[in-house]
């Protein structure tokens, strides 16, 4: 049984047959290009590239910035699959369908989720331009009841009560910290809490101090859907934000924050996040 307000195995599966007809790769590793990010689908070597308008029960991605588009191919010689442009909960979705590109990797055999994204900076030491390894997320959307797993259990991709304990896999972010190091990134490569918000409205002051007072690092409009997605599904994940922006945390000043100004550090900094990636994906080891 299925809703609107859940996943359709059927539908799903679909989606997966349709790809894999157009596929000649059996890629393990899927990547998801954050705003301003999605100059890693560029890298991909021997590229297919698939409109999200032509995959059966894919929505579009309107949000500029994100492409709309998946790309199979090669990365340092390893097979991957490239979501440039995700789907945002503001965007008017459900929750499910946020995570439908999750779930239809997973049919096409993805094992190690790369997430990337960017995000505003509530952590005082951190600058614009850094990257923050996310070490674990709050999500208020699913703390409030929106959540890709609401709805009846398909006990074919996880158990109905998935543990999320474990949801960023230490090994695989010891991985992207070495890959880090290699490229002598370290000074610039963070690590913390992602604060996963509904925007699309950017936060308040207050609401900016709370999260900080939580215990969150940066904050974002994405990525904690798809991470619940992926984790119930047994996918490894490593994520990573790209800090566009210092959030506003004092009033009476004449900063402020948009998208544009996120697009514009996103293509300042896309070339390190692309090389993180390509040395990321040298050094993993698949089973
Ligand atoms: O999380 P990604 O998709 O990288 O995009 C971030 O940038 C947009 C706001 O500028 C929001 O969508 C926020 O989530
Ligand atoms: N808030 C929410 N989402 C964001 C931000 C922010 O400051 N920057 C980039 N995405």
């Amino acid at each position: 049984m299925s809703t609107s307000n859940s996943y359709d195995t059927d539908k799903v599966v679909q989606s997966a047959n349709f790809l894999k007809s157009r596929m000649n790769i059996k890629p393990k590793l899927g990547i998801i290009c954050g705003s301003g990010l999605s100059g890693i689908g560029e890298i991909v070597c021997n590229k297919t590239i698939i409109a999200y308008k032509e995959i059966p029960s894919f929505v579009e991605s309107t949000v500029p910035g994100h492409k709309g588009q998946l790309v199979f191919g090669q990365i340092s010689e390893k097979d991957v699959i490239c979501m440039q442009g995700r789907f945002h909960p503001y965007e008017g979705y459900e929750a499910w369908v946020v995570g439908f590109p999750i779930r239809v990797m997973k049919l096409l055999g993805i094992e190690i989720l790369i997430i990337t994204n960017a995000a505003g900076g509530i952590n005082d030491s951190f600058n614009v331009g850094d990257f923050m390894l996310i070490k674990d997320h709050i999500s208020f959307p699913g703390l409030g009841g929106y959540t890709p797993l609401k709805g009846p259990n398909d006990a074919m991709f996880g158990p109905r009560f998935p543990p999320m304990n474990e949801a960023y896999d230490s090994r695989l972010s010891n991985l992207w910290l070495q890959a880090a190091k290699d490229l002598k990134f370290d000074s610039f490569m963070r690590r913390g809490v992602y604060c996963n918000v509904s925007g699309p409205s950017y936060e308040t002051i207050a609401e900016l101090r709370m999260l900080s007072k939580l215990g969150g690092d940066a904050v974002g409009m994405s990525t904690a859907q798809e991470v619940v997605t992926a984790c119930h599904a047994g996918m490894r994940i490593v994520a990573c934000s790209l800090i566009t922006n210092k959030c506003i945390m004092e009033y009476d000043t004449k900063e402020t924050v948009s998208h544009d100004e996120v697009l514009e550090v996103g293509k300042k900094r896309a070339k390190d996040m692309e090389e993180l990636v390509v040395k990321f994906l040298e050094l993993v080891q698949l089973d």
